[in-house]
């Protein structure tokens, strides 16, 4: 059973029992956002980010799981747990959500990502061809990766350029208070240190106003060159989730949401404030487990 609850500024809480039932939230409401933005403007622009959001949405590929997987896989057929399990989890890259949502209009971007080849092994958009992209029709000059062939700082710019191309045209959609893109959905994880994108604490990129996406080249979890989204972009979107699970991600869960008072740090997970959008939540319950009491209720 999901609980849901208003946590006063900080938007909305989802927190999951398991972390099946939270990939069925999760792609439930990727699904409606979807069919509402497309409904609504003819497509759907989302930005995704790295790590193990993915496996959440779709599949994480390490090579050293793979004998693991065989093996688990002949286990769970066999015990016959395949029938129950197809009944509670449903991820966003299967049925129905492969037939039902309209691929075709969704546009795919990056919060963060790595500058690195896209076949490296570090790369965000690797880790989402592999484990989402390739499993659902969508177009492929939709999917709008960095160039990973110039510096980090010229991967910000080319970026940039980028997404200027598609506000114009309206692919993506434009901020009614400021002039900066407003995707229909920003899909961010966090780390255990509280980033989010490749924004990190007490890093200058988080005063970053001026620029859409930027670069930083000393990032503190390796690979040290990375582009992101600056805050600004992130906070003008139509909608954010946060997708954090497992308990090391607890502490910084409770800086990032509960009232911790003035002394609270800078920490980039409590800088994510949409100005006009909606900010969701999905947890598991190790990860929420040392937020303060929030008012909880039935999702049903
Ligand atoms: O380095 C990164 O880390 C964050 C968090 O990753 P997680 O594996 O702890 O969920 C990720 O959201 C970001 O895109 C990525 O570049």
């Amino acid at each position: 059973m999901a609980l849901s609850g208003d946590h006063s500024d900080r938007g909305e809480l989802r927190t999951h029992e398991s972390l099946d039932e939270l990939r069925t939230d999760l792609a439930d409401y990727i699904a409606d956002l979807s069919e509402m933005s497309v409904k609504e403007r003819g497509v759907f622009a989302v930005a995704l980010s790295g790590g193990s959001l993915i496996g959440l949405i779709g599949y994480l590929y390490f090579l050293s799981y793979v004998c693991l997987l065989g093996f688990c896989l002949i286990w769970f057929y066999a015990s016959g747990l395949h029938i129950w399990w197809k009944m509670e989890s449903r991820k966003l890259c299967e049925a129905p959500y492969n037939k039902t949502v309209d691929w075709a209009k969704w546009y795919i971007f990056w919060a963060d990502e790595r500058v690195v080849g896209k076949n490296h092994d570090d790369s965000n958009y690797k880790l989402a061809k592999d484990g989402f992209l390739s499993k659902v029709p969508i177009v492929p000059s939709h999917v709008h990766s960095i160039n990973d062939s110039v510096s980090a700082e010229q991967a910000a710019d080319d970026y940039k350029f980028v997404i200027r191309q598609l506000v114009r045209t309206r692919v993506i959609s434009v901020s009614e208070i400021s002039d900066c893109p407003k995707f229909d959905l920003v899909l961010l994880g966090m780390g255990p240190d509280g980033h989010v994108a490749s924004l990190f604490p007490n890093h200058s990129v988080l005063g970053e106003n001026d620029e859409w996406v930027t670069f930083i080249t000393d990032s503190p979890k390796p690979p040290p060159e990375r582009i992101t989204f600056t805050l600004p972009v992130i906070n003008s979107a139509s909608n954010v989730a946060v997708v954090a699970t497992g308990i090391s991600k607890a502490e910084a869960l409770h800086l990032a949401i509960d009232d911790v008072g003035p002394d609270c740090p800078s920490l980039p997970a409590r800088m994510v404030q949409p100005t006009n959008g909606k900010l969701v939540w999905f947890l598991d319950k190790a990860a929420a487990s040392k937020l303060d009491g929030a008012q909880f209720s039935d999702l049903g």
